[in-house]
């Protein structure tokens, strides 16, 4: 098969965790028989550099054709002094998401063995945690209205009734996949958004009578989620919500690191399924050029574009199985107590990918 698709490096980290995902794509698609074509485009601070838009043309309609993107992270404070759509997050990264309906955003947390006593929890605790969080992407807060004026600033957040209902119907098709059990996370106690939320997953939930449904409010589940890690199935939720709870849901993981992430649009005309592949971690400016990013997180959503995008079940599960050795192994960055550069973990990886059997 040839595996066409759009490659983001983007900023900071972006770039470094990317090219290790390419290196680990190329043995894979090597070792399996198959050709790779990835288009490269600029996006965010990068293509701001370059003297384009955080989100140039050319960059998009490759994302469109594709249907498959590989995307590091966007922004950095190099240009945290641009306003509004100028800066790489609202012009480049939420355009992204709207402009492909990206509104399903699914977020693994499921500890690997070699990682249970990296998390601030005890083992006993954490043990059995497999959780995922599916996030509505492309509403909310980050999409409302948002400016300045005599009085201060604001960000409206709005949701409609479908975009509450297709999202449900994504959590609830999937936790009658797994353990069955949707956990959904508001704050309807306070917001209308949420009271809508509520009501609408209800109704959904009334269709899946085979799966059980808990409603937990956000400040309270930043806790239940390191209390009761174990309880969790399906998670569903809003954007911002789920922006934060994921980063959380990392510790648990070990590193911001680990956790690879799937956006995905519903099957469009031509009956393609649009996705864009993505760590959950940002450009990370903190460690940027110096060779200490774990690309982990980066080459497991290069299996999942395998997975998702290209039905190309083996080969996603070659490089998993890489993974999960590398971990086992210690063959790490420093995030995870290693000793490698993040290029040296992907090309480890890559190898493992050509050696198995
Ligand atoms: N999808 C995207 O493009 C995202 C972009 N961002 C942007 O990234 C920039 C930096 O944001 P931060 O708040 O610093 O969040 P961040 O996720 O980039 O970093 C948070 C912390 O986690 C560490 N970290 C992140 N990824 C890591 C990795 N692969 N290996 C080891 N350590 C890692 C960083 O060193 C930092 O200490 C901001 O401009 C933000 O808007 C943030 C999140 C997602
Ligand atoms: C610009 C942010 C909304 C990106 C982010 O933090 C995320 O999607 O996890
Ligand atoms: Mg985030």
């Amino acid at each position: 098969m040839n595996i066409q698709f759009t490659y983001l490096p983007g900023d900071g980290i972006g770039p470094e965790v990317g090219a290790a995902a390419m290196a680990v794509l190329q043995a894979t698609t090597q070792r399996f028989g198959h050709t790779l074509e990835a288009e490269h485009h600029l996006v965010g601070g990068a293509a701001i550099d370059a003297g384009e838009k955080p989100l140039p043309e050319t960059s998009f309609e490759s994302c469109q054709r594709t249907g498959a993107v590989l995307l590091g992270a966007v922004g950095g404070p190099k240009w945290d002094h641009l306003k509004g759509a100028d800066r790489p997050e609202l012009g480049a990264l939420l355009p992204l998401r709207k402009r492909l309906n990206l509104y399903a955003n699914i977020r693994p947390c499921k500890p690997y063995e070699a990682l249970l006593d990296r998390a601030p929890l005890k083992r006993d605790r954490l043990e059995g945690t497999d959780f995922v969080v599916m996030r509505e992407l492309t509403g909310g807060i980050y999409f409302g209205k948002k400016g300045r004026d005599a009085e201060g600033a604001y960000d409206e957040c709005r949701y409609s009734e479908s975009e509450v209902e297709r999202i449900a119907i994504k959590a609830f098709d999937l936790a009658m996949t797994r353990r069955k059990k949707v956990t959904s996370v508001d704050k309807s106690n306070v917001l209308e958004t949420s009271r809508l939320w509520r009501e609408t997953v209800e109704r959904v939930a009334s269709r899946y009578p085979q799966v059980e449904l808990e409603h937990l409010l956000v400040d309270a589940m930043t806790m239940h989620m390191l209390t009761r890690p174990t309880a969790f199935d399906v998670v569903l939720t809003e954007n911002m919500f789920g922006d934060i709870l994921t980063d959380e849901a990392s510790v648990l993981c070990g590193s911001m690191g680990v956790i690879p992430s799937a956006s995905l649009s519903d099957a469009r005309e031509d009956q393609r399924v649009v996705g864009m592949f993505e760590p959950i971690h940002g450009s990370a400016p903190d460690i940027a050029g110096q060779g200490k990013a774990n690309p982990l997180a980066m080459i497991l959503s290069a299996a999942w574009m395998l997975r998702l995008s290209f039905g190309l079940n083996p080969e996603a599960a070659a490089i998993e199985t890489a993974v999960e050795q590398a971990l086992a192994s210690g063959d790490v960055t420093g995030d995870l107590g290693g000793t490698l550069s993040t290029d040296q973990v992907g090309s480890q990886i890559a190898d493992r990918v050509r050696r198995a059997t």
